[in-house]
């Protein structure tokens, strides 16, 4: 059998906040080794975007990225997020060592294409370096992963973290039986937005297209899950959706399943 990893992807509203990604990485520090780490930080790039008079646009949970977006985001998903988690972490005695898609070649992608809307330069995975972030763990070291790609050519592109957590977990799912956490505000799906104690406690493809035609579940969720159905489908062992508190209780949050 496998060892176990666990892969955690962290979202925007606990990157923003210095209180709750303290309290995240307290809980991130106690997992299982060995683990790695995703961060998004799309919150962060709107705020600093916005300081510098460049307006926000998402299209089905992607934002738009012209090269003046493109800059905010590589300096803040590969500069200011990914650099505040890894020094924290080496704070708290973990070797972290802070990746994008580019160094060490970890994840390439291509500009994505599609009818009707012009993204920029947004990328759609095509390859993640596996062998590599499997030496990488091999080593003892917590590769803490921002959500830019390259194209191969020059070009850096921005990449949802969701998708990047689902392309990095199923590649490692080779080597390891992986655990996919999607580490968000909320303690799981909810089947009423404002209530917490409404969480979903199992979601199959089924009950999701359910919920989605209900509007149950909408918006950045439906890419979310989406990710993790697509997790499961490259041989992952086991995805939950949950919060920080989530992160260390088992059975919490929100589990996807067949
Ligand atoms: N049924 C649901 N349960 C929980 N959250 C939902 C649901 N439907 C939509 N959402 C929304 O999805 C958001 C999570 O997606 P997103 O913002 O992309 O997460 P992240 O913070 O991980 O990037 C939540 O903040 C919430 O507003
Ligand atoms: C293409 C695209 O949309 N990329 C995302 C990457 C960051 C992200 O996914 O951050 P959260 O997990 O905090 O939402 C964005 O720029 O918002």
């Amino acid at each position: 059998m496998n060892a176990q990893l666990t892969i955690v992807k962290v979202g925007g509203k606990i990157l923003e906040s210095d209180e709750a990604l303290k309290n995240f990485l307290d809980d991130f520090c106690v997992l299982p080794n060995p683990k790695l780490l995703v961060h998004g930080g799309g919150r962060s790039a709107t705020q600093l975007a916005k300081r510098l008079g460049i307006e926000t646009k998402m299209v089905d949970g992607r934002r738009i990225t012209d090269s003046h977006m493109l800059e905010v985001v590589t300096m803040v998903y590969g500069g200011l997020v990914n650099k505040k988690v890894v020094a924290a972490l080496q704070a708290k005695g973990i070797n972290s060592l802070g990746l994008t898609g580019a160094d060490l070649n970890l994840v390439r992608a291509h500009k994505r294409i599609v009818k009707d809307v012009d993204y920029g330069f947004v990328g759609d995975v095509d390859e993640v370096n596996v062998e590599l972030l499997a030496s990488l763990i091999a080593r003892g070291i917590v590769p803490v992963v921002a959500p830019l790609t390259h194209d191969g050519k020059g070009q850096m592109l921005n990449t949802n973290a969701d998708t990047i957590a689902s392309n990095l977990a199923g590649g490692l799912a080779n080597n390891y039986s992986v655990r996919l956490v999607y580490c968000f505000e909320k303690p799981g799906v909810l089947i009423q937005p404002d209530d917490d104690s409404s969480v979903i406690p199992f979601l199959n493809q089924q009950l999701f297209q359910m919920y989605c035609r209900e509007g149950i579940i909408a918006e950045g969720m439906i890419p979310k899950l989406e990710n993790g159905f697509n997790a499961l489908s490259m041989g992952v062992n086991e995805v939950v959706i949950t919060n920080i508190e989530g992160l260390t209780i088992p059975d919490s949050g929100t589990r996807l399943g067949a």
